[in-house]
């Protein structure tokens, strides 16, 4: 898991998002804010009207005014309304956009990152930073905008009236409002740490919810059902304790507000309505200066509970930052060749490698695989045979020796030309909640209707894609759980050899098959190793016997290599596996059996 960076500075956080999110739609914003002063304007004017209402209408009875005061207050409604109108309309585009432009920008950055970052970062809280960080951000960008703009246009048009009104009664009542700066900013800060927390929180619930539904099946064997209930329980009661914090937090600018307003609002009466008395002023400058201050209030208040939405968004935004500067640790070279015609060698040469350091998964293995060739890894559970076969599309980088494909060290080629040159049949058969006809064509899709049919002709899965309910069109369910395990591994091998890629790495499935899916994927697999370079982690006699040649892995070492004939003879370590598991069956069931030697010792 990673954690958020120490990047916590308001203002720096600012000004990125300003530079990267936001100023694209600066011409909008710009229009925006033209229209919010326009809705200003007519609140200043609104308290202003007070004043000729109260000393022209009422004071002295004047009729023509009445109409007159009518007709602007209406006018000045009207425009405001509209005004209003644009400006949300402008800034909710402007919102949406800058949300849909994160997301698309944090897919394609996510796209660019290692498998060693995969490893290690749970899909749950990458899908959080999607969901809830992205969404938080939008809404604090909408709010930060409309409340700089409309709010605080709003804000100077009524204190310019107050001002204009009754300048003295105007600083004495603003005097009050510095006092609300320290404890606003205060829950702010609250804020945005609660805000952390939750987001933290969210992403560990996302997690645990993908596991337990990915993983029902698991659960429901072992009956832990009240197991995962109960920390779904604790997550979520977190979650209430930091929602209900950050509520309250928010909602603890209230009273403060409150408070502060009632006092202005009464300095006002008292000082305000002693002037009038002493006839200083007139009841309707009073009475447009106390409208004025009354309609500042909505947008003051509006402004000191921005501060803690704008810290919400913040906190996602630091989360979303720390993401996008995540830089991938296997990065292709900037003058990276491309891999042309590639005829298939692929080379080990004296490669080492580590995990974790200190602790080598691989040390000091050669392995030369000409052109063509099959070569079977075979060895114990741990031994590193699957970290071999990442090395090649260079998941992982060596960190000794090198791999090498048509003599090109892996780390000098570019990413697309090297991959294009490899099809992977892994284990775990990775099918997408599509049809069947996308899950083949998955890395090529433009193939043609008769490639696909061809490609699953040969991979053994046309007929019983043929028989079923919406043949090729079928949707293969949830990673593929609609089709039988023979089946899934039948399409992963139909797709890969629509791919024909050159060197074909295949980790074979040790999961039991029965006899007849055993057959079909056997001779799906034949087809599909025909004429290419391949590197299979080996489990069955019939590819370890075909095998051009078989290296023994043992603890990250090569401890024996030869063909079935030469390591039989040998007498060794393999001839010891092979006599163990296999001597005593016929040699037609031993060719399907899995073979699962035992851990060889090192001489
Ligand atoms: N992502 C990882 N982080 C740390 N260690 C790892 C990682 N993947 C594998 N290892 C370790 O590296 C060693 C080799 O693992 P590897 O998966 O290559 O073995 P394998 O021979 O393919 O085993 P199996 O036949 O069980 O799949 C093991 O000790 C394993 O614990």
């Amino acid at each position: 898991m990673f954690k958020p960076s120490a990047q916590t500075a308001t203002w720096p956080l600012v000004h990125r998002l300003f530079r990267e999110a936001i100023r694209p739609y600066l011409g909008r914003i710009m229009l925006a804010l033209a229209f919010m002063a326009i809705a200003a304007a007519c609140q200043g004017l609104t308290a202003w009207l007070m004043e000729p209402v109260v000393d022209d209408v009422f004071t002295h009875g004047d009729q023509t005014k009445l109409w007159w005061v009518a007709g602007a207050v209406l006018a000045t409604f009207f425009t405001k309304g509209s005004a209003e109108f644009a400006q949300a309309a402008l800034m909710n585009h402007v919102g949406l956009r800058t949300i849909a432009d994160l997301q698309c920008r944090l897919f394609a950055h996510l796209m660019t990152l290692d498998v060693p970052f995969f490893n290690v970062t749970s899909p749950g809280s990458l899908v959080s930073r999607f969901m809830v960080d992205i969404s938080m951000m939008r809404q604090a960008i909408a709010s930060a905008i409309t409340g700089i703009g409309k709010d605080t246009l709003s804000v100077i048009a009524l204190v310019g009236v107050m001002f204009y009104q009754d300048w003295i009664l105007a600083l004495a009542s603003f005097i009050v409002f510095p006092i609300a700066i320290y404890p606003i900013s205060r829950l702010g800060k609250r804020m945005r740490k609660v805000t952390v927390n939750t987001q933290e929180q969210l992403g560990t619930l996302n997690m645990v919810l993908e596991q337990s539904f990915h993983g029902n099946r698991m659960v429901k064997s072992f009956a832990m059902e009240d197991y995962e209930t109960a920390k779904v329980r604790t997550l979520t009661e977190r979650i209430y304790h930091l929602t209900q914090k950050a509520a309250i937090t928010r909602a603890l600018s209230s009273p403060v507000m409150e408070t502060l307003g009632g006092v202005a609002v009464a300095v006002v009466i008292i000082y305000g309505g002693y002037r009038v008395i002493s006839h200083e002023t007139t009841a309707g400058a009073f009475f447009s200066f106390i409208t004025a201050l009354m309609m500042a209030y909505r947008p003051l208040k509006a402004l000191a509970n921005l501060n803690t939405t704008l810290q919400e968004g913040l906190a996602g935004a630091q989360r979303l930052f720390v993401l996008l500067d995540r830089r991938a640790a296997i990065v292709e070279k900037p003058d990276a060749v491309t891999l042309e015609n590639c005829r298939g060698d692929v080379a080990f040469d004296h490669v080492a490698f580590h995990y974790v350091p200190e602790t080598p998964a691989l040390e000091n293995v050669s392995i030369a695989i000409p052109q063509g060739k099959t070569v079977a890894l075979v060895g114990p559970s741990g031994a590193g045979k699957t970290t071999i076969l990442n090395l090649i599309p260079r998941f992982f980088d060596v960190t000794g020796g090198a791999v090498r494909i048509d003599g090109h060290d892996v780390r000098d080629l570019s990413f697309a030309s090297l991959r294009a040159a490899i099809a992977f049949v892994s284990q775990d058969i990775v099918l997408f909640d599509d049809t069947v006809r996308a899950n083949i064509a998955f890395g090529r899709p433009g193939a043609s209707e008769r490639e696909i049919e061809d490609a699953a002709r040969h991979a053994g899965a046309f007929d019983f894609i043929q028989a079923l309910p919406e043949g090729f069109e079928t949707p293969v369910g949830q990673r593929g759980m609609n089709l039988s395990g023979g089946q899934r591994q039948r399409i992963a091998i139909a797709r890969a050899i629509l791919k024909d890629a050159p060197i074909l790495l295949l980790d074979e499935a040790t999961s039991a098959l029965d006899t007849e899916s055993e057959r079909h994927v056997q001779g799906a697999l034949e087809h599909l190793m025909k004429n290419r370079t391949t590197v299979v982690i080996a489990h069955r006699l019939s590819t370890i016997v075909n095998a051009d040649i078989i290296y023994v892995i043992n603890d990250g070492t090569i401890v024996e290599q030869g063909s079935h004939r030469e390591l039989l003879a040998k007498g060794r370590y393999y001839a010891g596996v092979y006599h163990q598991q296999f001597s005593r069956q016929g040699e037609s069931d031993a060719m399907a059996a899995p073979i699962t030697p035992p851990i060889a010792p090192t001489s």
